[in-house]
């Protein structure tokens, strides 16, 4: 029985997923992980652990590292609540246009006998633009960049992208309307909105800083749906204080933006629908049981893709480091207790590799084949699964 633990709220789809070998349970010995934001960067990570799976796309939250030496494997789940973040962008970019917030509060609290007077009078304070016509730079295109790239294109705006990492997967999904900017500046320089869509990693915290201010024209509206600290909330600041920026949007807030009318925050509701929600615990929950169960890897963090059909009665998996002679050994260990490879797979993705051995027969006196690939040095870890 494999034991699954979870942190944060998953909905129940996601738990009627798991077979009956599986048991949702706060142990501290759990064999999987399925989490939503809970900062994991804080704890230990059992020796148990084989597999943490971020229901939904970021990943800053999991120390990618110490899972890796634990032999951790580490795994999102893409796309699965891409579309919930573009209907909020939709959402944000026509609120922005609009002035929809600063309206909307004021007519809230319009009250009084001369009600209708007032509005007629008042209404020219929130006069708007449409977004018909005017440029939105999208910075990252992936799952939730490129949907959002290809809404604001159907409203009639022209759109540039920047993504020097661009998948072909995702180059797919982009409609040939949109514009390919070479640099970031490039993108940003003539972009009435900027909405940003990239992770959260050492290169892209603080990406829109000074130098990205300046690339942009007066009036700009920012808008970042991603991460708080990918916007640097100091320049930010300079940017809406000398008239330079006209708004920010954003779904981190932290406390030197709050209380300002130019700043709209919204507390991290990016992937919160019931159908994202839904999205992320199941391909979560199928994501933790064939990894367990199959040793494949598809979409890791930290693995690379592996996957190889699984026709034998035993797999043998090893998550090493991508160094030479790991295979070798391998394969001398399995040789010297007479076992014979049906199959053998490798892959490597920079400095991890996984090795995945399938067998046909296996002996009692080779229960203690694990054991001695584990206690090779640049073994993270070996497991054996019985199919
Ligand atoms: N607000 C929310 O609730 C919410 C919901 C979903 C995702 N997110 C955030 O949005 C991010 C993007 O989500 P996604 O599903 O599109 O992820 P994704 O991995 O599909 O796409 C990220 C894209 O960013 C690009 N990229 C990486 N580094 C870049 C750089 N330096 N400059 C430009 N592009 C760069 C990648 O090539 C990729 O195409 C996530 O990492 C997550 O932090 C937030
Ligand atoms: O709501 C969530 O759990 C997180 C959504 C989002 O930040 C993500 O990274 O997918």
């Amino acid at each position: 029985m494999y034991q699954v633990k979870t942190y944060n709220a998953i909905v129940q789809a996601g738990f009627d997923r798991f077979t009956d070998q599986y048991q949702i349970n706060q142990t501290d010995d759990a064999d999987a992980y399925l989490i939503r934001s809970v900062n994991l960067h804080e704890q230990e990570l059992p020796q148990n652990l084989k597999v943490i799976v971020r229901a939904g796309a970021g990943f800053n939250n999991v120390p990618i590292d110490r899972a890796t030496a634990n032999g951790t494997a580490v795994f999102t789940t893409p796309g699965s609540n891409a579309n919930a973040v573009k209907e909020l962008m939709v959402a944000m970019l026509i609120a922005a246009s609009r002035n929809l917030f600063a309206a909307a509060d004021y007519a809230a609290h319009n009250s009084g006998a001369d009600i209708s007077k007032r509005t007629e009078h008042d209404k020219t304070k929130f006069n708007g633009q449409e977004l018909l016509g005017k440029t939105l730079a999208v910075i990252g295109v992936g799952h939730v960049g490129s949907l959002v790239a290809n809404a604001a294109s159907q409203l009639g705006m022209k759109v540039v992208a920047y993504d020097p990492y661009l998948s072909s997967d995702a180059a797919w999904r982009i409609s040939t309307d949109i514009h390919r900017a070479k640099t970031l500046a490039t993108a940003l320089k003539k972009a009435d909105y900027v909405t940003i869509h990239v992770p959260k990693n050492e290169e892209t915290t603080g990406m829109i800083g000074a130098k990205a201010f300046a690339a942009m024209k007066d009036g700009v509206t920012v808008f970042n749906f991603a991460r708080g600290g990918i916007v640097n909330n100091t320049e930010m600041l300079k940017a809406l204080d000398s008239g330079h920026a006209k708004g920010y949007y954003t779904d981190f807030g932290s406390d030197e933006i709050l209380n300002r009318k130019d700043v709209i925050i919204t507390p991290h509701i990016g992937g919160s629908t019931g159908e994202a929600e839904t999205n992320g615990a199941v391909q979560g929950a199928e994501t933790i049981m064939d990894y367990l169960e199959t040793g494949n890897v598809q979409n890791s963090v930290n693995l690379p893709n592996l996957q190889a059909p699984f026709g034998t009665p035993y797999r043998i998996t090893v998550m090493h480091q991508n160094i030479p002679n790991m295979v070798g050994q391998i394969a001398t260990i399995l040789a010297n207790a007479n076992i014979n490879i049906e199959n053998m797979s490798n892959a490597a993705k920079d400095k991890v590799a996984y090795t995945i051995i399938d067998v046909k027969h296996l002996q009692k006196q080779d229960a203690n084949i694990i054991d001695q690939l584990n206690a090779i040095q640049a073994v993270y870890r070996a497991r054996l699964i019985k199919k």
